[in-house]
């Protein structure tokens, strides 16, 4: 079994609600989408073959619970689930992050799915698969990437009609260097909108066009 590779790392998670814990990334290769501001754009195309006996050998070396699955966009390979099934199988627990227009469903059921609803600013939030909002479980989250306030109250909208009583994590975050945080903290404050406020940690931590981190 083949899976097709960007970059294999151990750093700590920079984002979500597992931030901070020591984690291991498999970013896997190609992206059906272009979002404006993509920092990792070199996944966006194809990466390294590497079998599936090899990720798993390199993850276990790095020596963590936490593995993460991200991209590019994991839930392209259809690798994936298995992937994820035989590192659940060996202990860890596993966050996939996808751009929600692919079927979430295809996951383990231990699986953490981290679902981006992509803003209008991104230039792609045409493409969400929106029946994925209803396969999500209470252990997931979605998380919405701001960049200004017509994306706030574009998400706000979503989450309001969608999220209100449904028991999933909602996170907002913001653009890199796009869009001062107390501003959309202020806006969320106001609205009281009972979601999570967070930043890429690993941006503050080392460089912010540092790969591999
Ligand atoms: C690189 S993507 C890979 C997973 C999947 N393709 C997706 O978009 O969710 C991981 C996360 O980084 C976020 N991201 C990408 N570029 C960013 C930037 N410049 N500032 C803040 N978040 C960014 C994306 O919105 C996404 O939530
Ligand atoms: N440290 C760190 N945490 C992350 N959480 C999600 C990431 C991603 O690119 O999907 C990411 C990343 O690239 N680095
Ligand atoms: S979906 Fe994710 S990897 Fe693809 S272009 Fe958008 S941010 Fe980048
Ligand atoms: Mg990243």
């Amino acid at each position: 079994m083949i899976l097709n590779v960007s970059e294999l790392f151990r750093s700590i998670q920079g984002e979500s609600s597992f931030v901070g814990y020591p984690c291991a990334f498999v970013r896997l290769a190609g992206c059906n989408l272009r979002c404006r501001y993509c920092d990792t754009s070199y996944a966006q195309t194809a990466g390294e073959n590497m079998s599936l006996e090899s990720i798993l050998e390199r993850i276990q070396n790095y020596g963590t619970n936490l593995v993460e699955i991200t991209g590019g966009e994991p839930l392209l390979q259809q690798e994936t689930p298995i992937l994820a099934n035989a590192l659940i199988e060996r202990g860890h627990q596993v966050l996939v992050e996808t751009n929600g227009t692919q079927d979430i469903s295809v996951l383990p059921e231990k699986v953490v799915t981290i679902m981006d609803i992509k803003c209008p600013s991104s230039g792609e939030s045409h493409n969400t698969r929106w029946e994925n909002i209803w396969k999500l479980k209470p252990t997931d989250e979605v998380k919405f990437v701001i960049s200004d306030r017509h994306d706030y109250e574009w998400a706000r909208g979503i989450i309001r009609e969608n999220f209100g009583n449904k028991k999933v994590k909602v996170l907002i975050s913001t653009v890199f260097g796009e869009i001062p945080s107390r501003n959309v903290v202020a806006w969320l404050l106001e609205d009281k909108l009972p979601v999570r406020f967070q930043l890429q940690i690993h941006k503050y931590i080392w460089p912010h066009e540092t790969r591999g981190v």
